[in-house]
């Protein structure tokens, strides 16, 4: 039996907490395609158009939006995906609808012209326009049917978390029964799972750890699943067979332009699709061709990349792609091909995707503290860097995977020592060296100086990592919640190292409960001062830091000086990267004097001994504003308050610092001065964040002197 789909997933008005941005993807599985206009009011989607056995066609595809929910149609999210014309059979052809539909192989698709007819998805499809755009149905198998899904599911707040328990207590059974799996079964669990991920990229812009209370069932941010080897595996070759898939289309002129653009939002985007952006990147720059790179092996390589990161709240394969993306950017802005030949391109390129491999998510700090074994292996000079570099070889030692496999010896060797030197320059402790060999050579640069050349790749690369902050606010700010949610990580890792190491002369039935309390005591977010002379960098205490003060001192101490001086040899710089930091900077500046405001206004109300009711409410307030990760891990994306969404230039908090204080329903504002809109579960779970300890805000020197010394 088959019915139109009803998943209950698309029946949901969107759950309290995932407060989605305007312009994400909403992922809805009711698949239409519709034309522009309407799309332009209520969805944003991908279109296809088609070129299928010289017959051309063009249809649009769009995920339906929740129930309830308007978004506004992110342009650079539309996926023009061109199907290759040699492809014509009709299985192929369904198999690429299905592909973009993301359909199950039980569904079927029905395809409409715009009178409502039905139309033969076939290589005879007649040709149509962007006025005359098909519309596609995806109706699933009905999975009701076998009780699968309960109807009491049907309608119900989202439970992906149910959904999934299911589909495990349904997979051991078929185990026991049958042995085998059947393949729509792995097509409904990557599907759950996808759906579950993609949640996740969206609740881990909400309030970090309030995300699960939120929307019941919901399961925790990506990176603290502690997924078993077997599952893992189960899901890298999901997004393989995926990736694989979307290598039978081509990405459109739209996307492809879209791609060099600093604006470009990676949150948009899920795995296997970045893997066939970077995939893009190599074609559009002409590698694939001048470097007769065989495209399978491309395609085997990135695969292997994707492999090799970790999931890690910053430093993973999102981040990756990020970094070649600017580094992508750059390359057309400042025109590096007329300036480097393709093999500098290329290092550059690959450098970004290999930066990062295997990352652990604790700095060279840490791994030189905790002596480490990377820290051992490259005796404590940039471990972190160094092991970057050498999974990176490891990787193109597989003939599969290997990449630089038609190049010549002297290539080889020339690629190998410019990939050493750009990754090995993403150490922050050779910032200030970089930059200032940089600046020397600056005043007469050459490009045909090999030296110079060297120089400003290592800063190219530089730039390219650190250069969220010249994104829209709606892509930088989860960034920096990432960033912040892997330092507290790694706090807590040192917090456990420490204990580790100070009770090491005690028994451990003395020792462990030691290590419980300082746990504890951490969970409990109490007062981590008692820690000190710890050897924890105070811009990863909780207590000390917060977004805005972070900021301030890496844009104004590290970011702002090293692109000024890439702006001074590259003037197009100005107005694309330089131009939305200084606006962050303003932002960000903003958003301290507020929170100061706000504190000093609470202090006073304190001091006057009035603290309960309104003082309490707003005293709450400004704890969830200016206390740690906690809160401000969350803010910004989530409510799509930001800068602006479409421009790159930021913009500064529409809310006064006074309405902040004196509304306690407008605030907590979200790190935009936009007021957050909590509702009264988000309230409660806020209570419970409570601290008793004040709240302090680091100057702007110390957070500066955190970063600019950081992993030295
Ligand atoms: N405070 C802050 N630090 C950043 C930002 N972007 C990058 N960094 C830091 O810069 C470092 C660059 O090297 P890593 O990737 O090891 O780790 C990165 C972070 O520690 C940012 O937006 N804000
Ligand atoms: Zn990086």
């Amino acid at each position: 039996m088959v019915s139109a789909r009803t998943c209950p997933i698309s029946s949901l008005s969107a759950p309290a907490s995932a407060s989605y941005c305007p312009g994400r993807r909403p992922y809805g599985p009711n698949i239409v395609l519709i034309s522009a206009p309407e799309r332009n009011n209520t969805t944003a989607g991908l279109d296809w158009a088609g070129n299928v056995g010289g017959e051309k066609f063009r249809v649009d595809i769009a995920w339906e939006t929740f129930s309830g929910a308007v978004f506004k149609t992110a342009p650079h999210r539309v996926l023009n995906l061109v199907l290759d014309a040699v492809e014509s059979a009709i299985k192929e052809i369904s198999e690429t609808f299905r592909a973009a539909a993301e359909a199950g192989s039980s569904d079927i698709l029905k395809l409409y012209n715009t009178r409502k007819n039905l139309v033969n998805i076939s290589p005879h499809l007649p040709e149509n326009t962007p006025s005359t755009r098909y519309r596609l149905e995806v109706v699933a198998a009905d999975y009701n049917k076998n009780g699968f899904l309960s109807s009491n599911i049907v309608g119900q707040q989202l439970d992906v978390n149910a959904i999934d328990q299911r589909l495990s207590a349904l997979e051991k059974k078929v185990h026991i029964d049958n042995g085998e799996m059947p393949e729509s079964f792995h097509e409904l669990k990557s599907k759950v799972d996808n759906f579950k991920e993609k949640l996740e990229n969206v609740a881990h812009l909400s309030w970090l750890g309030l995300s699960k209370d939120l929307s019941i069932g919901m399961s925790q941010p990506f990176w603290h699943k502690k997924s078993s080897p077997r599952k893992i595996e189960t899901h890298h070759k999901r997004v393989y067979e995926r990736f694989m898939k979307f290598t039978k289309v081509h990405v459109s002129e739209e996307v492809r332009l879209e791609l060099r653009k600093q604006s470009f939002d990676n949150w948009q985007w899920d795995d296997p699709e970045m893997l066939i952006l970077l995939r893009q990147m190599y074609i559009d720059l002409g590698l694939i061709s001048k470097l007769n790179i065989d495209i399978n092996v491309l395609h085997e390589w990135l695969y292997e990349v994707y492999r090799n990161y970790n999931i890690v709240p910053f430093h993973n394969f999102k981040h990756c792609f990020m970094v070649a993306q600017m580094m992508y950017g750059l390359t057309w802005l400042i025109d590096l091909p007329s300036k480097l030949d393709t093999l500098e391109i290329f290092t550059l390129l690959t450098s970004a995707i290999c930066h990062d491999l295997d990352h652990p998510g604790y700095n060279n700090a840490y791994q030189i503290n905790a002596k480490t074994e990377l820290a051992l292996r490259y005796n404590d000079i940039s471990p972190l860097e160094n092991h970057h570099c050498a999974v990176a070889f490891d990787i193109l030692k597989k003939d599969k995977c290997n990449i630089t496999l038609d190049f010549s010896r002297d290539e080889f060797k020339r690629f190998r020592d410019g990939m050493i030197r750009c990754i090995l320059a993403t150490d922050m402790a050779k910032h200030n060296e970089i930059l200032n060999t940089f600046k020397s050579v600056i005043p007469h640069f050459d490009f045909t100086d090999k030296e110079h050349k060297s120089v400003l790749m290592m800063v190219l690369m530089k730039v390219s990592d650190i250069s969220n902050e010249a994104r829209p606010l709606s892509v930088a700010m989860p960034w920096l919640d990432c960033l912040l949610t892997e330092f507290f990580n790694q706090l807590m890792m040192v917090l456990i190292k420490v204990a580790d190491i100070s009770n090491e002369a005690r028994p451990m039935a003395v020792a462990e409960p030691w290590l419980d309390c300082l746990l504890q005591e951490f969970f409990n977010q109490s007062d981590l001062e008692k820690l000190e002379g710890l050897p924890v960098a105070p811009f990863m205490d909780r207590e000390k830091v917060s977004k805005s003060s972070s900021q301030i001192g890496f844009i104004k101490f590290v970011l702002l000086p090293l692109f000024e001086t890439v702006g001074k040899l590259f003037p197009q710089l100005e107005n694309a990267i330089i131009e939305p930091v200084r606006d962050a900077l303003a932002y960000y500046t903003e958003m301290q004097r507020a929170l100061e405001e706000e504190k000093a206004r609470k202090d006073s109300l304190q001091e006057t001994g009035d603290s309960a009711g309104q003082g309490e409410k707003n005293g709450l307030i400004s704890e969830i504003v200016t206390s740690g990760p906690n809160s401000n891990m969350s803010a910004g994306h989530s409510d799509g308050g930001a800068r602006d969404e479409n421009s790159p230039q930021h913009q500064l908090p529409s809310t006064s610092p006074s309405s902040i204080s004196s509304s306690p329903v407008m605030a907590p504002t979200d790190s935009l001065g936009k007021p957050r809109h909590l509702g009264s579960q988000g309230l409660m779970k806020a209570g419970s964040l409570r601290r008793s300890s004040t709240t302090q805000l680091s100057s702007t020197k110390q957070s500066h002197d955190v970063k600019a010394s950081s992993p030295s």
